[in-house]
């Protein structure tokens, strides 16, 4: 399906950042005035999964790629039933779009789901500014246009550190998943059949659950917010623990049903999940100067040495120190900033990693880790940096 969008006046929308900084662009999407944490992310593809990723409730997306739109969006590829940024910020919007998929164009799936976006602006200069100040609040807006104004809107938006934005993503009740990966083919997997995982689903990535039914694995969602009685009156054989938005310090009440499982299941987590997992066994977190978000991380699995390249998106870290104080041994760091990237528990079945094994969008190297999960169901020992590199392998 082509199409090309009718050649219309844009109106202006401003972008103003908490440092007094304001571009001044073209509107597209919804129009309004809208806040949050101004962040960038380096994939050349995958918008549409980055906007319906609900890890970024509460982020104002910029993409570094200058050219966004040009395949439109499906109803396929979308990670969560909505978008979930509060913004979103490109360089250049195509003014057609072409894929046999495609349903609509950008510009109209904004409009519908009530984003505003803003596009001409320098995001090179405003990336810039972002990975030399640290992520920034900012405010975003086709209908206040004064700068003064803006600014001072931006200085009092809500801070990310401290933020529960997993309340505003979270289910409200149980559910049960059973769409799988489908046509991407996974190759050679470690089958689940027969197994039965619980899913914490704090803002769930949907491929992640795809990955888990792909192999045959029964999974059940909970809410975060459960009791570790509720988890294991399933009857689970691992529990999962999914990423989601905001800063995992303040999320007691995910934190304590993993630590009431955490003797009983093998457990694994992603990205927030990995976080909640770290706290669990008594580490803490703190937040990144910009943080992760991209296509092209480069992890490295300590034990053997060898690189992946990564799927990321994450504004927080676990602490190493402390990690490691309490049982904690780190598997994998990021190359670019030497920052904590996955561990395993010395005695416990229980490894996380802070990078998206789903991809989606992002390179598929780290797949193998859902494999890894399976097998820690089956021999309730959590695997070693080397036995994930053999795993890894067999995928090749
Ligand atoms: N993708 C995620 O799960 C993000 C985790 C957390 N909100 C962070 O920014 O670090």
């Amino acid at each position: 399906m082509t199409t090309t969008a009718p050649k219309t006046a844009q109106s202006v929308a401003k972008l103003a950042l908490e440092d007094g900084t304001v571009f001044t662009g073209r509107a597209f999407g919804y129009a309004g005035t809208t806040e949050g944490e101004v962040v960038f992310n380096t994939s050349m593809t995958g918008y549409q999964e980055i906007l319906t990723d609900p890890s970024y409730k509460g982020q104002i997306v910029t993409m570094t790629y200058p050219l966004i739109g040009n395949y439109g969006v499906n109803l396929q590829d979308v990670e969560s039933k909505q978008p979930h940024v509060a913004g979103f910020i490109v360089k250049e919007l195509s003014p057609l779009h072409s894929n046999y998929r495609a349903n609509m164009s950008l510009d109209e799936y904004l409009k519908q789901n009530r984003i505003i976006g803003i596009e001409g602006i320098d995001t090179r200069a405003l990336t810039r500014k972002l990975r030399i100040s640290g992520s920034m609040r900012g405010v975003l807006s086709t209908e206040t246009l004064d700068d003064a104004a803006l600014v001072a809107k931006a200085r009092g938006a809500k801070q990310m550190k401290g933020a529960d934005w997993v309340q505003a993503v979270k289910p409200t009740a149980n559910y049960g998943w059973d769409e799988k990966q489908g046509e991407w083919g996974l190759g050679k997997v470690e089958r689940g059949d027969g197994l039965h995982v619980v899913a914490m689903d704090c803002g769930a990535k949907s491929n992640i659950l795809r990955h888990l039914a792909e192999r045959g694995v029964k999974v059940t969602v909970l809410p975060p917010d459960t009791t570790a009685e509720e988890i294991l009156r399933h009857k689970p054989d691992g529990l999962f623990v999914s990423n989601g938005p905001g800063d995992p310090a303040v999320l007691d009440y995910a934190v304590k049903p993993i630590q009431g499982v955490l003797n009983h299941l093998p457990t694994f987590g992603i990205c927030l999940g990995h976080q909640l997992l770290g706290r669990a066994i008594g580490a803490s977190t703190y937040k990144l100067k910009f943080g992760h978000r991209g296509g092209n991380q480069p992890v490295k699995n300590l034990d053997t040495g060898r690189v992946e390249i990564t799927s990321q998106n994450h504004g927080f870290a676990v602490d190493q120190a402390t990690l490691e104080a309490n049982g904690g041994v780190v598997t994998h760091i990021n190359l670019n900033d030497g920052t904590v990237e996955g561990f395993r528990h010395s005695k416990l079945p229980v490894f996380s990693v802070q990078y998206h094994p789903e991809a989606s969008p992002g390179p598929h190297d780290a797949a193998y880790l859902f494999d890894a999960f399976i097998e820690m169901m089956k021999t309730k020992t959590a695997p070693t940096g080397k036995r994930l590199a053999e795993l890894q392998a067999l995928r090749d």
